[in-house]
């Protein structure tokens, strides 16, 4: 059974995949809840009050997948988790629709003073030239980051006649030109725009984008917005802009630290905010919790994942395709890792025929999967293969090759070590399945499962039947047997199948045996 931890509020209705979930156990309680063994949870489902930091992966070795029922991840350690080999997802368009209508309604609210109007009225005043407000009609906004929000907030803003200034610099022209929109620079953004907001992530890049310099280059009395994350607009920066009247008003949803507590914006009245809003509605909180529950049941059930911030997308057809090629990939590079046992410091990997049609990187990181299990304590998968290769000081390389060896595909796999290099070469036949067809100089044809021996000797008579034979006196029944050489009489292979692994001293009876040159376990 999975153990799924629900950490944050996250709407019931869209856990749904996962309370049918047979093969899970959802957990709805805190992080820091007594009664939570983290070291058992493979599920994380977090939004935005739960921290990923490092030192909480440390204590959760068995998670797999970390769900962010929402947009940023800016609570999560993005390059922890994929050093581990934990899957992050998010919900990347479940709110975009409500935060795109909370921004508008923070602008519309701002421009029109709807709060302090309202708080005057119910404290029984009538103040009605207090209160006088700018219209939306033909001001220029200015968007800084032009993506599923900014975009739709553009279109907003343009039906209420408003001009649109972006920038965002992985913006296309073309993009541009199709949402009506004019796209500059940012400098141009500031100068031009009556009303700024900004749709960005909060990266290294976007944190103080705007600052005191940036400020001075706007407009005196432009308005700012942000309800994308708080420290995107250094707030003690803003907050003194607006106290010098520069900025005629700002309205904030999110803050650098939430809750804020007292906060220098908070005595000006021309500041407006709200507890980070943007996607609280009902649709949104339906949207996204569903989004991440299908996601983390897909990832259980085998199927690829459509939203990861850590992992390239792959569509469900294309997954069925690669399958087959995935796990013969991670076969081969664990029986590389098993029969060559010293330090590797190159894997190179040929793909030819059929299977570079597919997206073969992602049997690279297969490949790579198999080779480093057991031999290193981190799992690695897809998410951290190469990472986990370049920390190690193995280079990888990948080439496509036109010689298939007479097969429909083949993958061929050679790890280098400074003095030794062994190659392995698979291929999977339609209807047939999986097999290895190289190993290390020997052609050979066997199913690569199960528990197996590989034994190099000298091709001498009865050295196949002496092994025979001391198996069969310990109650060993041999399951299949394949044998390959170079040239009669010269350096051989065998590969036998068992039911269940050879033990250490039936493996030390068959190394001793004359003409047996070596013999490696291979446990797939
Ligand atoms: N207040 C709230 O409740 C919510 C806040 N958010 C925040 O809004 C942010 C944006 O969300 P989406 O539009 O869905 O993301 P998105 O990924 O679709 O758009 C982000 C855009 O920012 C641009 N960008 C990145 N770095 C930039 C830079 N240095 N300068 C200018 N543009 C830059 C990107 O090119 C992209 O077009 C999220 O990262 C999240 O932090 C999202 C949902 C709800
Ligand atoms: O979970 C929430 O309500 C916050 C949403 C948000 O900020 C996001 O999706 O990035």
């Amino acid at each position: 059974m999975f153990q799924i931890l629900v950490a944050d509020a996250i709407n019931e209705e869209g856990l749904s995949p996962l309370l049918d979930f047979n093969e899970g156990t959802l957990i709805q309680k805190k992080i820091n809840d007594p009664e939570v063994e983290l070291e058992k949870i493979d599920a994380l489902l977090v939004r935005s009050a739960t921290t990923v930091t490092e030192d909480l992966l440390e204590k959760m070795p068995q998670l797999k997948i970390i769900a962010r029922a929402g947009v940023g991840v800016d609570n999560i350690d993005v390059n922890a988790a994929t050093k581990r080999g934990i899957i992050v997802v998010n919900a990347p368009d479940g709110n975009t629709i409500s935060t795109a209508e909370h921004t508008f309604a923070m602008m519309a609210s701002l421009m029109r003073n709807i709060p302090q109007a309202h708080q005057s009225v119910k404290n029984l005043e009538w103040k009605r030239n207090a209160f006088i407000g700018t219209e939306l009609y033909g001001k220029t906004l200015g968007i800084v980051g032009m993506g599923r929000i900014g975009s739709e907030l553009a279109k907003r803003a343009k039906v209420f006649g408003m001009n649109v200034k972006v920038y965002d610099p992985f913006l296309t022209k073309e993009r541009a030109l199709k949402l009506g929109v004019s796209h500059g620079s940012l400098e141009e953004v500031l100068a031009e725009a009556d009303i700024i907001t900004v749709h960005t992530p909060l990266t290294p890049e976007t944190k103080g984008l705007i600052n005191e310099e940036t400020l001075s280059q706007t407009k005196k009395g432009v308005y700012f917005l942000n309800c994308a994350r708080g420290g995107i607009i250094d707030e003690l920066a803003l907050a003194k802009f607006v106290g010098n009247g520069h900025v005629a008003g700002a309205a904030i949803d999110v803050f650098e630290v939430e809750p804020p507590g007292e906060h220098p914006l908070f005595k000006y009245d021309n500041v407006i905010v709200t507890p980070h809003l943007g996607a609280s509605t009902k649709e949104a909180q339906l949207n996204v919790a569903t989004q991440v529950a299908k996601e983390v049941r897909m990832y259980f059930e085998g199927k690829p994942v459509q939203n990861s911030i850590n992992l390239p997308a792959m569509s469900k057809d294309i997954f069925e395709k690669i399958k087959p090629f995935h796990q013969l990939s991670k076969q081969i590079g664990s029986i590389l890792s098993q029969c060559m046992k010293q330090g590797v410091n190159e894997i190179s990997i040929t793909y030819s025929g059929t299977v570079t049609d597919l997206e073969t990187s992602y049997l690279t990181k297969a490949v790579l999967s198999g080779f480093f299990k057991n031999r290193i304590d981190v799992n690695v998968n897809e998410v951290n293969a190469l990472l986990a290769a370049k920390e190690r000081g193995i280079t990888v390389g990948e080439k496509i090759s036109t010689n298939t060896f007479g097969y429909a595909n083949s993958i061929t796999v050679t790890a280098k070590a400074e003095n030794h290099q062994f190659t392995v070469r698979g291929t999977f036949i339609d209807h047939y399945g999986p097999r290895i067809v190289y190993l290390n100089d020997f052609v050979i044809d066997f199913l690569p499962e199960g528990n197996m021996v590989y034994i190099q000797h000298m091709d001498r008579p009865g050295v196949v039947g002496r092994v025979g034979k001391i198996l069969g006196d310990q109650e060993v029944n041999i399951a299949t047997m394949q044998v390959g050489r170079k040239q009669a009489g010269g350096e051989a292979i065998m590969v036998l199948s068992f039911d269940k692994p050879l033990d250490d001293k039936q493996m030390a009876t068959l190394a001793a045996l004359e003409d047996i040159v070596s013999i490696n376990r291979i446990n797939l």
